[in-house]
């Protein structure tokens, strides 16, 4: 089972074991909620819970870790952490147990009394469909003394010409992803996991993201980035038949502790958006090879239609341009190779050149960066038309393992080997 499906049966069960059939009869559902949904949130008066948003709890244990197939959250924080020096192989491993744990209770909308009470930040909140997701740097291993269990999936990803990375916002020897559908208990989980850390890691760099909140359209879409464009159509879906072999390492991959694992490479990149606001609409879409009311692929159609790369229009010329930024990461312009995206966009105010600094936390999942993010970027950065508008900031490389057993923590494979 999916933990996308056990959320929506839990969250069923939780509105109706908990709010009560009175409140549930007036709930907007958040996922389907639609129109109908805003009247019945805006007219409920009776004390009962407005929508299922806060009451939906996404699974800590399954085969894989939460946050990778989890629908997208409204909110997102992302943060490494370097070991602290002197700290190796026994307090990764102290600490691996007490984040696992913590995640654990915050996941379920527990409090957890990190450095001695809870910060009561998300009193009142339920879990929101709460992720914590851990993941692995490189250096990791040399500090805790595993360099023989480092995956060579980790081997640093390769320099792109368009890389203007900052090596302080980069990398990280762990990495925490924080999802939610509310700012506070994301916030709350953010806070926990800071202080869980104690003196045996430190923050190394942090960013803050966000997506639409659920039950801001009419009815469930594909989320927009900050250049208005619908971004995510194409992305693998987890009943295509080679998604599990193409997202993560198969039960009997290498190196074992990363069974069920998959590696997530994560970007910074910033949009200039000075300069894309000022294209014009049909330059925009030529940009991209998709309209940018809908989606739908300049070669027609509407969003799920397939891309036609070989449509002409009247002049002769491809109406998907040979740089358009879909025809050049497609999986059939790349070997098949493939990622599951699923992004934050960002916004840290304006630069010291003036302009927003805004753009995506762009996060990618694959069982191997070779076949999935490094071959399609090495293609974007020769010829990308969206190349003129965004520029690559920071970078990070993590190998995720698969989801800790009842009564295991994540890492204990790789830590206790
Ligand atoms: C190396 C991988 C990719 C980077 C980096 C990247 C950055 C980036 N993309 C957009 C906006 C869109 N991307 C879209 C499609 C798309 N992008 C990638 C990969 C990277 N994007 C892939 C593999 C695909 C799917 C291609 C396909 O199979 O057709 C789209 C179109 C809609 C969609 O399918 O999601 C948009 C829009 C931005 C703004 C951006 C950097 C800021
Ligand atoms: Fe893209």
């Amino acid at each position: 089972m999916s933990d996308t499906v056990s959320n929506i049966e839990m969250s069923r069960r939780r509105l109706l074991g908990t709010v009560g059939a009175a409140g549930a009869a007036g709930l907007a559902l958040g996922a389907v909620g639609g129109a109908a949904g805003y009247a019945a949130a805006e007219e409920s008066d009776s004390g009962a819970a407005l929508t299922d948003v806060g009451a939906t709890e996404v699974m800590f244990h399954g085969k894989h870790q939460p946050g990778i197939t989890t629908s997208m959250q409204s909110r997102g924080h992302l943060v490494a952490f370097d070991l602290a020096p002197g700290a190796g192989r026994k307090e990764a491993a102290s600490l691996m147990r007490r984040w696992s744990a913590a995640a654990q209770k915050l996941m379920a909308g527990e409090p957890v009394a990190s450095g001695g009470q809870d910060t009561g930040i998300a009193l009142d909140a339920g879990p929101s469909s709460l992720t914590v997701t851990f993941g692995f740097g490189r250096g990791f291993f040399d500090r805790t003394g595993l360099v023989a269990q480092r995956p060579a999936q980790l081997d640093p990803l390769p320099a792109f010409s368009a890389d203007r990375l900052d090596a302080a916002r980069s990398n990280g020897d762990l990495w925490v992803q924080i999802g939610a559908n509310d700012g506070l208990v994301a916030f709350h989980a953010l806070r926990a996991l800071q202080k869980e850390a104690g003196a045996a890691a430190r923050v190394r760099w942090q960013m803050n993201g966000f997506n639409r909140s659920p039950g801001a359209t009419a009815k469930p879409m594909t989320t927009r980035n900050l250049m208005g464009q619908i971004d995510g159509t194409d992305n693998p879906k987890p009943s295509d038949p080679d998604f599990d072999r193409r997202i993560f390492v198969p039960e009997s991959g290498k190196p074992e502790w990363m069974a069920g694992g998959s590696y997530a490479v994560v970007r910074r990149i910033r949009m200039l958006l000075d300069d894309w606001e000022r294209l014009p609409l049909d330059k925009q879409e030529k940009v991209i090879g998709r309209k940018k009311s809908d989606g739908a692929p300049l070669s027609g159609g509407t969003e799920t239609t397939k891309m036609d790369l070989d449509k002409t229009g009247p002049d002769g010329g491809l109406v998907i341009p040979l740089n358009a930024h879909a025809r050049i990461s497609a999986p059939e312009a790349n070997g098949g190779a493939a990622m599951l995206r699923r992004p934050f966009s960002y916004h840290d105010g304006i630069g010291s050149d003036g302009v927003p600094d805004a753009g995506l936390l762009f996060i990618c999942w694959q069982a191997d960066p070779l076949r999935g993010f490094v071959p399609v970027q090495r293609k974007l950065d020769r010829g990308d038309a969206l190349s003129a508008f965004i520029r690559h900031e920071a970078s990070g490389l993590f190998a995720v393992p698969g989801a800790p057993r009842s009564g295991e923590y994540v890492g204990q494979r790789l830590l206790e080997s």
